[in-house]
Parts: structure tokens; sequence; C-alpha cells
């Protein structure tokens, strides 16, 4: 029988758990798969696992409480060995789509403050282009529509159309452990994600996007044939 996507999320867990050691300061993802690596990261921690852990989401601080993981704050340790979490897509070179539980900006700064990124995610995840799933942008809430405006508009020059949601509704949107608002981008393929990147990042509302490029170095994929890994330098 065909794993479900909840075994194969907890497979990739695992193996990325093989990479963790005692003493090591980690970053802690957030999304269902990052769960997993919670739930397996606190059975290791009550065998004698030794590793403080930054959660990237209120949502993953809550689990890691509940389950006696032992967390400490970007703050007080901000350099960190090594971050475990969940993508949306994985492209070419690592490059990922992520921000569909709203978590992006603080995971992207965990990321940026770790050695190194394992993803996890089922093969389902894995992309030719990125850009199927639509790209999650935290947008602050002042200037809501100038930001989208303006978003679309860095869109076009990069010859990318679609729409451009705010999450949630717009009387009740979606608001992100930063008090900012998501929109969802539903651009399609964007082959010069690096370059987009830069574009999105240039625009004055526009907090943090969901294109992490550059930060990945290894990805861990479960599929119905086992796992696969990919370095993001292969
Ligand atoms: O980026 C994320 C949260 O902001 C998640 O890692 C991403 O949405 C994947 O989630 P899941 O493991 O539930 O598919």
């Amino acid at each position: 029988m065909a794993a479900d996507a909840k075994t194969l999320k907890k497979e990739a867990a695992r193996a990325a758990l093989g990479h963790v050691e005692s003493g090591m300061k980690l970053g802690i993802g957030t999304g269902s798969t990052a769960e997993e690596f919670v739930r397996l990261l606190a059975a290791g921690v009550a065998e004698g696992l030794d590793v403080v852990g930054v959660p990237t989401s209120e949502r993953t601080e809550a689990l890691c409480r509940e389950l006696s993981v032992p967390l400490t704050t970007l703050d007080e340790t901000p350099e960190l060995d090594l971050t475990v979490d969940g993508a949306d897509e994985v492209g070419p070179g690592l490059a990922l789509i992520k921000g569909g539980g709203g978590a992006l900006l603080r995971e992207k700064i965990v990321a940026a403050a770790s050695e190194r990124m394992i993803v996890i995610a089922d093969e389902s995840k894995l992309v030719e282009t990125l850009g199927r799933f639509p790209l999650p942008i935290e947008v602050n809430t002042f200037g809501l529509r100038a930001t989208m405006l303006a978003i679309g508009a860095a869109g076009r020059r990069f010859g990318l159309t679609g729409e451009i949601a705010i999450r949630g509704t717009e009387a009740r949107p979606f608001l992100t452990d930063g008090g900012h608002v998501i929109v969802d981008a539903s651009f399609g393929r964007i082959p010069a994600t690096r370059a987009f990147a830069d574009e999105l990042n240039a625009i004055p509302g526009v907090v943090e996007h969901g294109l992490f490029i550059g930060l990945a170095s290894l990805a861990i994929l479960a599929g119905k044939n086992g796992i696969r890994t990919i370095d993001a330098h292969s």
C-alpha cells in the first residue's frame, strides 16, 4: 500500500533527526512536516539528546513546550547550528517557496542565522520551476492596497500576472505572529527567481517574501520509493 502523506513527512523528519547531535543549537520550523520533526526530536530529548531550539512560530513554540523540547530565543542564541523546516516547493539549487503556514518571516530569519538548513518534505514538493504554489508575501498592514499594487507591477516587469489575494478575508485577514498580513500571489512559474526576490525586497511595504534562495543546504524528500536527498551544491 502506498505510504500516506503523514507517513512520508514522518520519514523525512526521521532522516533529518539523523543530522542532529547533542550540543546543537537548532532552528525549528513550522508546518505539518516540521511538527513531525518536533515530535521525533522530543522523543530524542526524552532519551538524552541534549539540544536547544529556536521555534519559528508561536504554533511551533507551543508544541515544543507541550513536548518538553528545550527552547531558547534568537536573542539569547543568535547563532544556530542547524535549522530543520518544511517547504511548499523545492526547486533547482534548493530554492524554496515557503510561507504556506504563514511563518515565513521568522523562518527566514532563523534559517539565515543557521549554519545549515535542512528542508524536509514529501517528494510532491519537488518542482522544476518555483511558482505552482502561490507565493506568500508578508506585507505591512499600513498601505496594504498600495503595496499590493506595487507587487502586481513588480510581477508584470517580470512577465508575471495572476491573482494577488489577501489571506483570510478582507474584513478579517490572517495575521502573522508579527502582526502583518500575507498576500498570496498566484503568478505561476517564476523563472528569474533571484532577480524577482530582489524586486520584491525593494518594495517598502513588503516585510518579507516566501522565496528562500541560498538558504537550504540539504533537502530530504520522502517518496514511495524511499528517501531522496539533494545537496544544494550537487
Ligand atoms: O513554510 C511553511 C510555514 O510558513 C511550511 O514549512 C510550509 O508551508 C510547508 O508546510 P507543510 O509541512 O505543512 O506542508
